[in-house]
């Protein structure tokens, strides 16, 4: 074993190498919350928002939000940033605002919520009330939760993202529901939920749903001035002159095709930098960008996939076969997509039951709205008169098999 002078090393170069391309790289990161200043054509959502939960500010209960719009319209950002001006301001005026942010795809189950608020919310030498990562029942958690926001703060928010990912709507009733049920002394509790999904209120009940349509808002997309703007105002992220001229442009213009998404953006320009990096240029190009964007393309596609369950996945396995099978086409009518999925969820290596036409649809409709499939409607002529409807991929049909076969009982499959 070596061990020898560690001066003599050649990794000391490269430990203290500077970085060529990158200056602020943490300003590229997705979870930032930039300061106000880099925060682009949200001023009308922020101003609802805040409006939305200024009673707070003065200690009463703040109206409930529900935040709707396609990833990366910045629905987590304006939450955050809203919410963090409200406690500091709150604070300066002596109102005791305590603010908690849980995503719903990390914490799924009621109780882990009800654990993660406490735990986000107690300061236990203040309370004097543990919280321990497990080991007590639902009850018990919610009690000791009710009893910190009771001890600590006159008013609390709650921001609940992806809110489609819960398990149940225990959670939404509880909070929602806390200070009139007398669980709560004088704290008054305000949510904060934001979703893709728009489907997601159909499973809500009634008395939930009423008290969370408070206040409703639907964030549209960028287009490319916006990313273009949003870019600019993080390309100190980057050292002086390393981005070329053409790279902000090429980014948004890219970001922009699809559905204005600043994640995307973001995400492409991070990537150039890095694939830069990595080859040791001294410049970010116009190449590098392209080879992001396919890079972040699958990455997020495969995000977007990965996580569904089986009959989305059989679904929009069963257009990418058609895709395959027939590539002169890039158009299928649901009934075509019908017979394959019929196939394919026949196959009893997915022990899943095969589900209607009318219900596969209802799914490929959800996915059009996350941006997996395209639709179109066409008028027909003649006997086949009538509007029919048609799906496309987004994604090359390679890609889309290849993100399904990591579920292990789509590559089953394909043996069959
Ligand atoms: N208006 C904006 N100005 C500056 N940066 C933005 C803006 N909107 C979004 N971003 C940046 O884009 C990224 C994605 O934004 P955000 O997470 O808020 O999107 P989202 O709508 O919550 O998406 P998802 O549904 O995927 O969670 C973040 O890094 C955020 O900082």
């Amino acid at each position: 074993m070596d061990d020898g002078d560690p001066e003599s090393g050649s990794l000391n170069d490269f430990w203290g190498s500077e970085d060529p391309i990158f200056d602020r790289k943490e300003l590229l990161d997705i979870d930032l919350v930039p300061t106000e200043e880099r925060i682009i054509g949200r001023d009308s959502e922020i101003e609802n928002v805040a409006s939305s939960i200024h009673p707070a500010i003065k200690g009463q209960s703040p109206r409930n939000t529900l935040i709707y719009g396609k990833t990366g319209t910045g629905k987590s950002l304006v939450a955050k940033h809203v919410t963090r001006s409200a406690q500091n301001y709150a604070l300066e005026n002596g109102t005791k605002m305590g603010r908690a942010y849980i995503d719903c795809t990390q914490t799924k189950t009621e109780t882990r919520v009800v654990i993660n608020l406490a735990r986000a919310l107690n300061e236990p030498e203040k309370t004097g009330v543990s919280i321990p990562v497990t080991g007590l029942s639902t009850d018990v958690y919610y009690e000791r939760f009710w009893s910190i926001l009771d001890q600590l703060y006159d008013v609390a928010i709650i921001i609940l993202d992806e809110i489609d990912k819960l398990q149940n709507n225990e959670i939404l009733m509880q909070l929602s529901r806390a200070g009139e049920a007398g669980k709560l002394d004088s704290c008054k509790v305000g949510i904060i939920a934001i979703s893709n999904k728009i489907s997601f209120k159909e499973s809500l009940d009634e008395r939930i749903l009423s008290s969370l349509q408070d206040r409703e808002f639907i964030f549209p997309p960028y287009d490319a001035n916006q990313l273009r703007e949003i870019m600019y105002n993080r390309d100190d992220a980057f050292k002086d002159g390393v981005i070329s001229d053409d790279v902000i442009p090429l980014s948004a213009a890219f970001a922009a095709q699809e559905h204005g998404d600043a994640r995307k953006a973001l995400d492409i320009l991070r990537n150039a930098g890095e694939l830069a990096k990595d080859e040791g240029a001294d410049e970010v190009t116009e190449d590098h960008v392209r080879n992001a964007r396919e890079k972040a393309n699958i990455d997020r596609f495969s995000q977007l996939l990965e996580g569904q369950p089986t009959q989305i996945k059989a679904s929009v396995y069963a257009l990418s076969v058609l895709a395959e099978q027939h590539s002169e086409r890039e158009e299928f009518a649901t009934r075509e997509i019908y017979e394959m999925y019929q196939n394919i969820t026949s196959d009893s290596a997915l022990g899943i039951e095969t589900l209607s036409q009318r219900r596969m649809s209802d799914k490929l409709d959800e996915q059009v709205f996350l941006d997996i499939l395209g639709q179109v409607e066409r008028v027909g002529r003649g006997y086949s008169s009538g509007v029919t409807n048609y799906y496309y991929l987004l994604e090359d049909p390679a890609v889309v098999q290849a993100v399904i076969h990591n579920d292990s009982r789509f590559s089953e499959l394909e043996k069959n």
